[in-house]
């Protein structure tokens, strides 16, 4: 449903993106992570027909990015990173503005804007001005906005950036929501757990590359033989970090508030022996978990290389 083969983006003499090959099939949610200045909306802004590629190309919903760009747009609803609003418009004319501009007729519009309004949970603010609107309703606004000419696929930029986390919640079951409706959505961001519930599937850029992607637990999988363990010293916390530290296959070492999180790349053997060790050495401890890695730890190995 939306592909990109060897898309690349170069500003100048700078690469933005080098070459992402990737396929996003019909359903999915696909959460596009990576850090600030990555590469993320250089991708979105192109596959939004906002932008053109420097090299390779795209297909959104069977029509050619570069060309067919007015196919795509009306196969797509885009929410850019950050949107404007006109001054003096209310929210339901707001609407009306983009339902016009796809060409829905006057009776039908009026039962859209009704629709969507319900959908985002905005239809007491349909006669309130847009620009009086909290930061959280405007989001959700742009999102209704996208939603007018109902189309099977959403491409949204950091949709729940700057939000609470009350709102990030409602952007959230919002998402699913819209996956039960069938829609395929792209959604970006550098907040890696705010996706890790409401994807289907993700991919990990930075610099400009492209550096995992695939379905959520593929992924996971991937990255399982690295093993994520937290550890809770009662006593002996200093003996028990110097044999972490030199444990060979110790990747990384952090402390963290409930505990220091250990990555190990072995296997239950492995973390046997490890454990052992550090009882033999006197270590007390009250928790010794092997967890499953967070989305935030996959970020972490993947971006540091471990992962190949
Ligand atoms: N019009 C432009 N001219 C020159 N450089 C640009 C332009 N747009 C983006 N860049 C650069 O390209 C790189 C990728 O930017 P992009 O906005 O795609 O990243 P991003 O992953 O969306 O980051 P963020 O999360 O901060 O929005 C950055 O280094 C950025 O400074």
């Amino acid at each position: 449903m939306i592909s990109l083969t060897g898309f690349g983006k170069d500003y100048g003499d700078f690469t933005a993106v080098e070459s992402i090959d990737l396929t996003i099939e019909a359903g999915e949610t696909f959460g596009f992570i990576g850090p600030n200045g990555a590469g993320k909306s250089t991708t979105i802004r192109f596959l939004a027909t906002l932008l053109r590629a420097s090299r390779g190309g795209g297909v959104v919903a069977g029509c050619d990015v570069m060309g067919d760009p007015v196919g795509v747009r009306q196969a797509i609803g885009y929410m850019p990173d950050n949107f404007g609003v006109y001054d003096g418009m209310r929210v339901w004319e707001f609407l009306d503005f983009f339902a016009v501009a796809y060409r829905i007729g006057r009776t039908e519009r009026k039962q859209i804007i009704d629709n969507v309004l319900e959908l985002l949970d905005l239809t007491h603010k349909r006669n309130d001005f847009v620009n009086g609107l909290s930061r959280g309703m405007k989001q959700r606004l742009c999102l209704a906005k996208t939603l007018v000419h109902d189309p099977p696929i959403l491409i949204l930029d950091e949709p729940a950036s700057g939000l609470d986390p009350r709102a990030r919640v409602e952007v959230k079951a919002l998402l699913k929501e819209l996956r039960k409706m069938g829609k395929t959505i792209l959604i970006s961001s550098h907040i890696l757990t705010e996706l890790a519930d409401c994807c289907t599937s993700i991919g990990i850029i930075e610099r400009g590359q492209l550096l995992m992607h695939g379905p959520i637990d593929s992924v996971y999988k991937q990255i399982r033989r690295n093993r994520i363990v937290q550890i809770q010293f009662v006593s002996g916390e200093e003996a028990g970090m110097s044999i972490l530290r030199s444990n060979p296959h110790l990747r990384s070492l952090e402390h963290e508030p409930t505990g220091v999180i250990a990555e190990l790349e072995t296997g239950d053997e492995g973390l046997a022996e490890l454990l052992e060790e550090l009882v033999r050495a006197g270590v007390r401890m009250k928790s010794f978990n092997d967890r499953d890695p967070t989305l935030e730890d996959v970020f972490m190995t993947v971006t540091k290389g471990l992962v190949t």
